[in-house]
């Protein structure tokens, strides 16, 4: 049973309102550093292991990288880890990107 939920940009919209989900930015540092979405914080690796550690595992955690793709493995990683929220985003932080330039 997949342990994670894989959400669009208006359902992490919805997200991030009601809940304060942690957040975070599995692409490349200098992608992050150029823009992402607010609050979020860049993945690193040693990030990823202190959190899979010692983050509270009831707290939602939505994660995003370019496409939707690499974000499904590492919520994957804490759904196993026993996280009990997990969110990848549909689309990543591209299909994030399009729809608030459509909003503007
Ligand atoms: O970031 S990605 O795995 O969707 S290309």
């Amino acid at each position: 049973m997949k342990n994670f939920k894989t959400v669009s940009v208006a359902e992490s919209e919805q997200l991030i309102a009601a809940q304060q989900p942690m957040i975070l930015d599995c692409r490349d540092l200098k992608d992050y550093r150029a823009g992402h979405i607010e609050n979020a914080m860049h993945v690193h690796e040693q990030l990823r292991d202190s959190l899979l550690r010692k983050a509270d595992k009831t707290k939602p955690l939505l994660i995003y990288c370019y496409y939707g793709h690499a974000s499904e493995h590492l919520a994957e990683m804490f759904g196993d880890f026993g996280f009990q929220a997990v969110y990848s985003l549909a689309g990543g932080y591209a299909d994030w990107k399009e729809q608030h330039k459509l909003e503007r």
